[in-house]
């Protein structure tokens, strides 16, 4: 397994995913509070004031039926796709390819009023996860994969002239579960289910009013999720299903 210069801050990272960001909320004892529901979609968040930059995490559980944990982190791993289900971003650049699950983006956003636009600069890596936790819905996996972005530092970013940079710790970690074959369909696709965890801290660089920027965020978490989920379901459902 070659690594790279980002492998053992990777490594860590995906380890305190695993320990904390899958722990379904209320059970690891901090204080997240429901913000937002929509279908099976729970959004969590907690106030967290950083310098005096609002940088609430979000943690939001979700379950997508007939796809697995590979197709959704796959779709969101994957560059070549990234414009079709993400509508904030303005550029987006693969500077550097360090392996051939792990790449460094640079991408700008677009402006959100009334502040400057905003650029991020992050590791991606998708990975499967040996030995999965049971789900976040505690459902025995059959698989567990997992994306894990964050901020890092790049002498090609060529940022677009005017942005603030926002820095970002994100992870995405599907887990497929079987779900009985009570149904008379053979389809594969019909009998399974994807638990999904999206936990995401990004602070926004310079100042943003705080009045402003925690419905922005949280009504633009909620589209990204819905978006993505919807991508990834209609791209997915006339293809043989992959683990
Ligand atoms: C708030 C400062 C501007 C801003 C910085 C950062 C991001 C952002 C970066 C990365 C990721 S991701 O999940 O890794 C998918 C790859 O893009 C999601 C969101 C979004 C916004 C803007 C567009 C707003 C937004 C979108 C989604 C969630 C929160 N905020």
């Amino acid at each position: 397994l070659t690594s790279h210069r980002f492998s053992q801050e990777l490594s860590k990272r995906v380890q305190d995913h695993l320990l904390e960001s899958i722990q379904p909320p209320g059970v690891d004892g901090d204080k997240w509070q429901l913000c937002a529901e929509e279908g099976k979609m729970k959004m969590y968040t907690r106030e967290l004031i950083r310098d005096g930059i609002i940088c609430d995490p979000l943690k939001a559980i979700h379950k997508i039926e007939k796809v697995t944990a590979r197709e959704v982190c796959h779709n969101f791993w994957l560059s070549d796709v990234r414009k079709e289900w993400e509508g904030s971003v303005e550029e987006f650049r693969v500077l550097e390819k360090l392996d051939d699950s792990t790449v460094i983006i640079y991408q700008s956003h677009k402006r959100i009023w009334p502040s400057a636009p905003r650029d991020c600069l992050y590791l991606s890596s998708i990975l499967k996860i040996d030995n999965p936790p049971p789900t976040a819905n505690g459902h025995e996996a059959h698989d567990t994969w997992m994306v894990c972005n964050f901020s890092v530092d790049h002498a090609e970013a060529n940022p677009v002239p005017g942005c603030v940079r926002a820095t970002i710790e994100v992870a995405l970690i599907c887990q497929t579960y079987i779900t009985s074959p009570d149904d008379r369909s053979d389809a594969i696709r019909d009998h399974i289910t994807c638990d999904i965890v999206y936990v995401a801290s990004i602070n926004p660089g310079g100042l943003a009013p705080a009045s402003f920027l925690r419905p922005f965020q949280k009504r633009e978490y909620a589209k990204f999720l819905r978006t993505f989920t919807t991508y990834v379901q209609d791209k997915t459902k006339d293809k043989d299903v992959s683990f």
